[in-house]
């Protein structure tokens, strides 16, 4: 029978299209993504379940529940018992970043998230067209979430596509212990 204690619940939210789909299959599945899928917007939630090794050579999951952007009124339903949260940027998108920081503003004061770690995840990082890594971070005003809040989310910045931030994201998400946050120079 599946034992609780071996799983770690993972809540996967951003705004619509910020790539939250692509980045878990691909943590899913490395090697078999499919590139030539046609991505649709999930409507609903999407559950991927990641079998790991820990450190003490035990088996675990890191069951990750995606839950699209397009369901942001209803993320509220899905934050009971929850230990880490990864939020998905979409820095090629100038017009979201902004509406993306309320989202995660907002998070971060859930009470129901309080224990919760928060991974925040710069994604599309391969885009020509994004936004670069401080002026996104200026948009999101990272620098301030991190000196005045206790649970200011670690940063990460990821493609799925050139496989950037990929192999950093699973060691956040199966570290038990508070990893540091680096407070980023912003010029
Ligand atoms: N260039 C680039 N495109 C990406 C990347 N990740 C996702 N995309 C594209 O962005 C679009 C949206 O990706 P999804 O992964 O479906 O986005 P989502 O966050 O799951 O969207 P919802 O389910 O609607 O909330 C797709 O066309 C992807 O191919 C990336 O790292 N780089
Ligand atoms: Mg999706």
């Amino acid at each position: 029978m599946d034992d609780p204690d071996n799983r770690i619940s993972v809540l996967c939210l951003g705004p619509k299209g910020s790539g939250k789909t692509t980045l878990l299959k691909k943590i899913q599945n490395a090697e078999g993504i499919d590139y030539t899928y046609s991505p649709v917007p999930t409507i609903g939630t999407n559950i991927y379940d990641v079998p790991y090794i820990n450190k003490q050579g035990k088996k675990q999951v890191l069951s990750i529940r995606e839950v699209g952007g397009e369901m942001a009124p209803l993320w509220s339903n899905y934050y009971e018992g929850v230990e880490k949260v990864i939020f998905v940027v979409d820095t090629s998108n100038l017009c979201q970043i902004s509406s993306a920081a309320v989202m995660l503003y907002t998070l971060l004061a859930e009470p129901k998230l309080k224990k919760a770690k928060f991974i925040l995840v710069l994604s599309k990082m391969d885009a020509a067209y994004r936004q670069m890594r401080n002026e996104a971070l200026l948009m999101l005003q990272y620098t301030r979430l991190c000196n005045e809040l206790p649970n200011a989310p670690v940063l990460l910045e990821a493609s799925p596509l050139t496989d950037e931030g990929l192999d950093i994201l699973k060691p956040y998400l199966t570290e038990t212990k508070r990893v540091t946050v680096p407070v980023p120079a912003l010029k």
